[in-house]
This record gives structure tokens, C-alpha cells and sequence, in this order.
């Protein structure tokens, strides 16, 4: 079984990434079993925030690390917050505050369009010269009042239309099927194995 750190304090990214790697021969342990204090997310771009998570988590713990950088980009804002999606309304982060701000700033705005990305880093070690990258995205539309108990984040206002529901609607295992995160992580096991040599 293979140790990996998960380079996240999120607790619903966790619950997501836990429940897709666990069943892989993985045994996760969350950046907080080692104490880890929050990295800093200087960057512009997704990619460079996710290495340097990865890199922090690795750093610390001695173990490989797996990072998800990930936000939300809406097309009636010019794909803002995207990478500022968690701080989206300012410090201390708020997931309440951010959907409250999102709502605010699409008043007016016939188009809905929306997106969720994600990348995903996993390094060997903090200097790892080949960190394997993998990215996923999930379409849908932002809705003005939130549907739905589960998910984290923006869910409750993401309509994932091909289904009538928002993320906070379908049940996490669905969510993982055919999310960003989902997709990355997909993508991420499937990079594993060929490097391995099985694929
Ligand atoms: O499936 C999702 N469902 C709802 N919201 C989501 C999702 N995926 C990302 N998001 C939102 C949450 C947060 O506002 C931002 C991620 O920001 P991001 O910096 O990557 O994560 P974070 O600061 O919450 O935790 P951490 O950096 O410790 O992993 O995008
Ligand atoms: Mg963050």
C-alpha cells in the first residue's frame, strides 16, 4: 500500500479524493495528520499553485504528495474567480460569502455559463523533476438559489445540466464519475499505471 499525503485542508476535497484513491491500494493521510500549515497561493495560473502545494505537503511530511488546485470560472466573468475562487469575497475564506459575492456579481447577466477545473500534482519528492500533472473540467450553469445538502464550494448553485441537479444534488459518488476532480483524478491513475509500466 502506498503512503501518499494529500496537500489539502478542504475538507470536502478531501472526502472526494479520499473516496477515489482508497480503494486503490493508497493509504492517504491528510496534510493536518502531519501538521502541516497551509501553504501560501501566490500564483496566476492553477498549475503553479498545485506544485507548490504539492511540493509544501512533501516537504513536510517526507511522503509523496498529491495536490488539487481547482476553482470556478464563469464566462459572464471574463472566467473570474478562477484561480481566486477560494478567496473570492477575501480572508478568512468563506464558502458562504463566496456564493453570496458570485450571485451579486452575475445580477444582470443573462449568460450563466460556468465551468469547474482542476489539476492535480502528485510529486515523489519536493524536488521531483517529473511531477505527474493530470486536469479535468465539469460544465454547467450558475443558478441565483442554491438546491442540494452535499458537495462544498459553489455546489449548491452549479446546475450540471444534462442532469436537472446541482453538485450539492447528486450523491458524491455520481459527482466523482463525472467531475473536474473526478476526471483529473482519473487521468492521474491512468499516468500512474503507465509509468509503473502497466498500462
Ligand atoms: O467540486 C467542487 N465543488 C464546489 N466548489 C469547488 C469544487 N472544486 C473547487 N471548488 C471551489 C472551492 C474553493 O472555493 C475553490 C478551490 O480553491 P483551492 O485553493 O483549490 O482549495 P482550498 O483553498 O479550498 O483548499 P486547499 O488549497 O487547502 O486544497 O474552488
Ligand atoms: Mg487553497
Amino acid at each position: 500500500m502506498k503512503k501518499i499525503v494529500i496537500a489539502s485542508n478542504n475538507a470536502g476535497k478531501l472526502r472526494e479524493i479520499d473516496a477515489i484513491l482508497a480503494p486503490l491500494d493508497f493509504e492517504v493521510f491528510p496534510q493536518s495528520a502531519f501538521n502541516i500549515p497551509e501553504a501560501e497561493e501566490p500564483y496566476c495560473t492553477f498549475i503553479e499553485n498545485c506544485l507548490t502545494k504539492a511540493r509544501h505537503a512533501s516537504a513536510h511530511s517526507g511522503l509523496p504528495a498529491l495536490a488539487d488546485d481547482s476553482g470556478i470560472c464563469v464566462d459572464a466573468l471574463n472566467g473570474a474567480p478562477g484561480v481566486y475562487s477560494a478567496r473570492f469575497a477575501g480572508e478568512p475564506k468563506s464558502d458562504e460569502r463566496n456564493n453570496q459575492k458570485l450571485i451579486e456579481s452575475l445580477q444582470g447577466h443573462a449568460n450563466r455559463k460556468a465551468h469547474y477545473y482542476c489539476v492535480i500534482v502528485l510529486v515523489r519528492w519536493p524536488e521531483d523533476p517529473q511531477p505527474i500533472i493530470a486536469e479535468g473540467a465539469m460544465y454547467g450553469e450558475i443558478i441565483d438559489t442554491p438546491r442540494g445538502a452535499g458537495g462544498f464550494g459553489y455546489d449548491p448553485y452549479f446546475l450540471i445540466p444534462e442532469l436537472g441537479q446541482t453538485g450539492a444534488e447528486i450523491p458524491m459518488a455520481q459527482k466523482n464519475k463525472i467531475s473536474h476532480r473526478g476526471k483529473a483524478l482519473a487521468e492521474l491513475v491512468e499516468k500512474l499505471k503507465s509509468v509503473r509500466g502497466e498500462g
